[in-house]
């Protein structure tokens, strides 16, 4: 607000400018007519009436200037506030997002901060009306009391239907608005590309629009109802007006015929009837439009002013730079979490399934227990273990995602809660197996990571990732568009542009989700060498689901029930024929289901040759590409050859 203080004198010094020009013209028109008309001077009606057209004509210009600044006041808390709230929304952990539907949280960035704007501006022309009433009622009341006494005696007559129409309007409002955010969040959740291809080959389209219309049909009806309701306090104010109008006449009328006051008395008044009314309009929908601006900046505060539960400390140091020494080791020191509780990180009315107060702050079962484990500088442990054992959720930890509930995480000696977010992120870098891409081009998406990153050092980075040639072969290459969420790519080829974006950020420490089944056998030869490159020198943590991967370790952690239940290399943990072994056993007898024995040594670490598809899978997912000891496997047979890209060739979708 302080930011808009100029304007806002300058807002009030032409309501002043306003208000004088609306009173003087009735006390010019009396002149006219009792000095001018009635005494046969046509020189003081030509004067005067010159006049009061240069003051309509000033009055105008004023008007026109003063929603200029009204508008540019309004307008500039609205974009204060929508930037903060969007800096806010940034803060946020992932928590927030995992619960918060995104059509609720943009129709509350949007549409609240829009509203709150417009009734704001509203507010702004109505509030200066104040002057312009008072000043009017002064001088009616000096010209006669008695009709001044009428006119001000409707007063409540209009001012009652306005409070009662605005708390029903405040109402409505509130429901339009939570309707219509939950309408976009239908839109948006069926419509995006994961959506809509679930929705394709799931989904039961009629019964979808069905229950999209009787959405709508709500939102219709709740807009009908708002329409009436902001309608009616007009007719109301329209019906006073006119009726008061018609008692001045009768009233002032029959004064004027017992010589209370002269004709030109009589017409100044009904003037300046006609200007107190119109204020007055404005400032009965002051309270409604008061009370949509509160509902809306209540909305968007309430986002403003949810407290993000991870954040920096005043006093917190920075982690080095990565390429300053060696890569910084990542220990865990009994570390145990559990997901945030809903009531600590996220809003009800951002939701789409609004739980209950009490089932939104009962606690989450505990999902990591007293994990301990030191990942040394440049080195590779692997993650492995059944489904649901907390290998993402302890990766989560290592980029700050989350913290943990007791014990700590920490970056070379560093407890993560005591560093800054922003070298936190420098150092670590992230590979989700589903990589997210901006619906822009590849370049753009690359430059993400490396904003100041030149033409040669893109390529020279998709090369290493084994997306290079790929990318060359485009016929729009670097500048190709990625379509929403990066879906014209394949599997492989986005995990690929993903090390590529993840070498030009160049962290010192990698978290990676291996890519499982959704790899081609030639990707995953191409992207087994793209990682060979990518963590070389760094100290990584790989939730790893092929058998190449988990032999190149140095270290193999196996979680499962949130606990590290054993740990060592793949010859020692098999040699211990723990819960290690038996996974093995398990899955690659089952990859190797045509005769590879169990302990067939034949596979090749996929890291090691530009050969080979891949090893049976451990901790989930199938395999892609047969293990060379025995036929085909389960997703095709054996690969040659480095999976580049064929020549010219397209993205998907591409025509
Ligand atoms: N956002 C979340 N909120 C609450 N619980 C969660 C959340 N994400 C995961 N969990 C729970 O935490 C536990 C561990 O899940 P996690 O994803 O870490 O397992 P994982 O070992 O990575 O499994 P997978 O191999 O299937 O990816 C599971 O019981 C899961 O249901």
């Amino acid at each position: 607000m302080k930011a808009h203080k100029n304007a806002l004198l300058l807002l009030l010094l032409l309501t002043v400018v306003d208000s004088l020009i609306v009173v003087s013209t009735p006390l010019l028109l009396k002149k006219i007519i009792d000095d001018g008309i009635l005494k046969d001077d046509a020189g003081v009606v030509t004067a005067i009436s010159l006049v009061v057209a240069g003051l309509a004509v000033l009055d105008a210009f004023t008007q026109l200037v003063q929603s200029y600044y009204s508008g540019r006041i309004g307008q500039g808390i609205s974009h204060d506030l929508r930037v903060q709230a969007f800096k806010h929304v940034q803060r946020q952990p992932m928590a927030f997002f995992t619960r918060t539907q995104t059509g609720l949280l943009s129709s509350r960035l949007n549409g609240d901060v829009m509203l709150a704007q417009q009734a704001l501006t509203t507010l702004l022309a109505s509030a200066t009306s104040v002057l312009t009433v008072a000043l009017v009622l002064a001088e009616m009341f000096y010209l006669s009391w008695l009709i001044s006494l009428i006119a001000v005696l409707t007063l409540p007559l209009f001012i009652v239907p306005g409070i009662y129409v605005g708390r029903r309007l405040q109402h409505y409002s509130r429901e339009q608005m939570q309707a219509n955010g939950e309408l976009g969040g239908i839109i948006h959740e069926r419509f995006n590309v994961g959506g809509a291809m679930l929705a394709k080959l799931f989904g039961r389209p009629d019964q979808e629009a069905a229950a999209f219309e009787a959405r709508a049909g709500e939102v219709r009806q709740i807009g009908v109802v708002w329409t009436v309701y902001s309608r009616l306090s007009f007719i109301i104010m329209a019906l006073l007006a006119s009726l008061t109008t018609a008692l001045v006449y009768g009233v002032g009328g029959s004064m004027v015929l017992n010589d209370v006051f002269r004709i030109g008395t009589l017409v100044a008044l009904a003037t300046l009837l006609g200007r107190l009314y119109g204020p007055i309009t404005q400032l009965s929908s002051l309270q409604s439009n008061a009370l949509t601006a509160l509902v809306s900046f209540d909305r968007i505060f309430e986002v403003l002013d949810l407290k993000p539960l991870i954040t920096e400390r005043p006093d917190a140091t920075a982690l080095p730079v990565p390429g300053s020494g060696p890569a910084p080791e990542i220990q865990f020191d009994n570390v145990s979490f559990s997901y945030p509780r809903a009531s600590e990180v996220s809003l009800a009315s951002l939701e789409s399934n609004v739980l209950s107060p009490a089932e939104r702050a009962k606690g989450t079962p505990e999902v990591l227990h007293d994990m301990s484990f030191r990942v040394p500088s440049g080195e590779l442990t692997a993650l492995v273990g059944p489904s649901g054992g907390g290998k993402t959720t302890a990766t989560h930890l290592v980029s700050r995602l989350y913290d943990p509930a007791s014990g700590s995480v920490r970056i070379d000696g560093h407890d993560l809660r005591d560093v800054t977010l922003d070298s936190l992120r420098q150092v670590v870098g992230v590979v989700s197996q589903d990589a997210h891409f901006y619906h822009d081009t590849i370049r753009a998406n690359l430059l993400y990571a490396l904003p100041e990153a030149t033409e040669p050092q893109l390529l020279e980075a998709c090369d290493a990732a084994q997306i290079g040639e790929l990318i060359r072969s485009l016929p729009s290459g670097l500048d190709t568009v990625v379509g929403d969420r990066g879906y014209r790519l394949s599997g492989g080829e986005k995990q690929r542009l993903a090390l590529a974006r993840l070498l030009l950020k160049a962290p010192s420490v990698v978290v990676l989700d291996e890519a499982t089944a959704h790899l081609d056998s030639e990707s995953e030869v191409a992207i087994q060498r793209a990682l060979k490159t990518a963590l070389r020198d760094r100290t990584s943590v790989v939730i790893a689901h092929r058998l190449s991967t988990i032999r190149e370790a140095d270290q193999i952690l196996v979680v499962d029930g949130g606990r590290v239940r054993e740990r060592g290399t793949h010859e020692e943990l098999l040699a211990a024929g723990g819960l290690y072994a038996e996974l093995y056993h398990t899955q690659f007898n089952r990859a190797g289901m045509n005769g590879s024995g169990a302990d067939a040594p034949s596979e090749e670490p996929v890291l090691r040759g530009p050969v080979v598809g891949g090893g049976p899978v451990l901790g989930g997912g199938p395999v892609l590409g047969g293990g060379l000891g025995g036929g085909p496997g389960l997703g095709g047979g054996p690969v040659l050859g480095g999976g580049g890209p064929h020549p010219g060739r397209r993205l998907k979708g591409e025509r």
